[in-house]
């Protein structure tokens, strides 16, 4: 064990505390906790002595040349660094602010208690929420709202708070055993065993601790005789919530797990082109600001707030893929952000059952805000077997199939917070390159129709024709009627009326299919062929006919 006087220098002087810490040749019975517990009171001691400086620097030519020879001390070198990151700015001034909790907090944490005791776990969460974002130095705070993520079944989100106190105070005991049961409840057996030993290190309850270790053993032999195709890549939810979730489900399909993704919707029946998948009631729809470049926090908050219990408990189980990245503190905005869809203009709307439906490039399925009855839609697009993934598009029509790989993963990392690993995203290198090659070419299709002039009809009619069969070839099966409904227009200019019907009817039938007979997009086109012989356009060409057909 290290000497009293070793530490009574570690009280008094961060530098030469650290110093000590790591010049000194550990024996190899010190424990990991005894080392942190040091570096965590020299860092206390040099931001009080605002001595930061030095001692960051000491660290990071430090952590290559630990001399513990158990390599306990690289790993306190290794927190040390993360701890240091806490504080890159924090300059002399302002080091008691850090060090003293403000009322503001504390209040908070008391109301986030009295929440707990009350067992609303919810409000528990805003509560700690709240205390965290007023004095981020405090690890009781992550630790507490730990406990609350715990009470309600979010385990990564435990995880994620018990990993924040654990970097605010290595030596946090519970943090420790609370981000093994999350480990544990996500399957991630090796880091929940490995807390559970770092929790006995730290001084933790060796009882507690052998009944977790038969917990977590039990979990993983129940999980390796688990024989569904797929629980295997389980990261997010228990096997119960799962199977709680599809208890839930409309039918038709069902949600497993699919590697780095979390859960997917899976067909359980064969799917037509056109079939309707899901109707979904919305939980609730806010208004957006701004024509919807940003969400409106304040509604969103008020609204998942006004939720039932039952509701909010569905609400807290979606995913937050923002939940390690600091993005939104308040973790309702990031399950919203992770979820809602966009709706009837610039709404933004949660509906449960849709939001667990992935995301492609090349989407099988696509969604659509059906205004009459309040309800979001989800159709195939495509014919789709038993066991298929239901795969919709995040993102606009044009943006998804007008744009190249590297133009996704950015649209999608900026605006949906993840990498994009569909099967288009994930083609081998040759085969991106003839997909980056397609989509390009529709682009240009795109962007030349417009330029056309009158005497190049058929021209545009058989760009036309390419563009709708690239879309094809890419397996991209929406969106032909931004095309064909193009070639219904010019055809109306030179009175070829058996075209006119010819290219309206594929039109309206692309609708059909995508939106549902009975949704705007339909009823705009419905009429088409008839609209277009008043319009004021129509005839204004030499009369022609084109044979031009897809
Ligand atoms: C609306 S949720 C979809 C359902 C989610 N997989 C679940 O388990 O609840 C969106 C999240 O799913 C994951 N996801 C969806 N599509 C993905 C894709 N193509 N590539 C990678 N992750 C994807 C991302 O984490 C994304 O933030």
């Amino acid at each position: 064990m290290r000497s009293a006087c070793a530490r009574e220098r570690v009280d008094v002087n961060g530098e030469s505390g650290l110093q000590t810490l790591f010049t000194t040749e550990w024996p190899v019975r010190v424990h990991a906790h005894e080392i942190i517990w040091e570096v965590d009171n020299a860092i206390t001691a040099a931001l009080h002595l605002g001595k930061l400086p030095p001692i960051r620097d000491r660290v990071g030519s430090m952590q290559s040349t630990s001399t513990s020879p158990t390599g306990r001390g690289q790993l306190a070198a290794y927190r040390m660094v993360a701890l240091l990151h806490q504080y890159p700015t924090i300059s002399q001034s302002s080091c008691s602010k850090t060090f003293a909790p403000t009322m503001d907090a504390q209040e908070a944490k008391e109301k986030g208690n009295a929440a707990f005791q009350h067992e609303n776990y919810f409000e528990a969460l805003e509560h700690y929420a709240e205390a965290m974002q007023s004095d981020p130095t405090n690890h009781i705070y992550p630790l507490n709202r730990s406990m609350a993520n715990l009470k309600l079944k979010r385990w990564s989100e435990a995880e994620a708070d018990a990993t924040a106190a654990l970097q605010l105070s290595p030596v946090t005991v519970k943090a420790y055993f609370r981000r093994s049961v999350a480990r544990r409840e996500q399957a991630k057996f090796e880091g929940a065993r490995r807390d559970i030993q770092d929790y006995m290190d730290a001084g933790g309850d060796s009882k507690c601790a052998d009944k977790e270790l038969v917990k977590i053993s039990a979990a993983e032999s129940a999980r390796t005789n688990e024989s569904t195709a797929g629980l295997q890549n389980m990261a997010e939810l228990s096997l119960a919530s799962v199977a709680d979730l599809n208890a839930n489900l409309p039918g038709g399909f069902t949600l497993r797990p699919v590697n780095g993704k979390g859960l997917g919707a899976f067909a359980s029946r064969p799917f037509r082109r056109g079939d309707l998948v899901l109707t979904d009631p919305p939980l609730y729809i806010v208004e957006n600001p701004d024509n919807g470049g940003r969400i409106h926090q304040g509604k969103v908050i008020t609204a998942v707030k006004r939720l039932s219990a039952a509701d909010k408990q569905v609400f807290l189980s979606l995913m937050n893929v923002y939940a390690d990245t600091g993005r939104f503190p308040n973790p309702i905005l990031g399950i919203h952000d992770t979820n809602a869809f966009q709706v009837g203009g610039y709404d933004s709307a949660l509906c449960i059952v849709a939001s667990r439906f992935n995301h492609s490039c090349s989407p099988n399925a696509r969604y659509s805000w059906h205004a009459a009855s309040g309800r979001l839609r989800i159709y195939a697009l495509r014919d789709i077997a038993v066991g298929g993934e239901l795969l919709v598009s995040y993102i606009s029509s044009r943006r998804v199939y007008g744009s190249v790989f590297r133009e996704r993963q950015q649209r999608l990392s900026m605006s949906h917070g993840f990498t994009c690993s569909c099967a288009t995203c994930t083609l081998p290198k040759k085969d991106r390159l003839s997909s980056d090659q397609r989509r390009k070419e529709l682009t240009r299709i795109w962007e030349s129709i417009p330029y056309y002039n009158p005497g190049q009809t058929a021209d545009r009619l058989r760009a036309i024709v390419r563009a709708v069969r690239l879309l094809d070839e890419e397996g991209y099966a929406a969106d032909a009627d931004d095309f064909t409904i193009d070639a219904a227009g010019i055809c109306a200019c030179h009175s070829d009326w058996a075209s006119v019907e010819y290219w309206a009817m594929k039109t309206y039938e692309t609708r059909v299919a995508e939106f549902g007979e009975d949704s705007d997009r339909a009823a705009e086109v419905r009429s088409l062929s008839s609209d277009l012989r008043r319009h004021p356009d129509a005839g204004t060409q030499r009369k022609q006919t084109f044979l031009v057909r897809l």
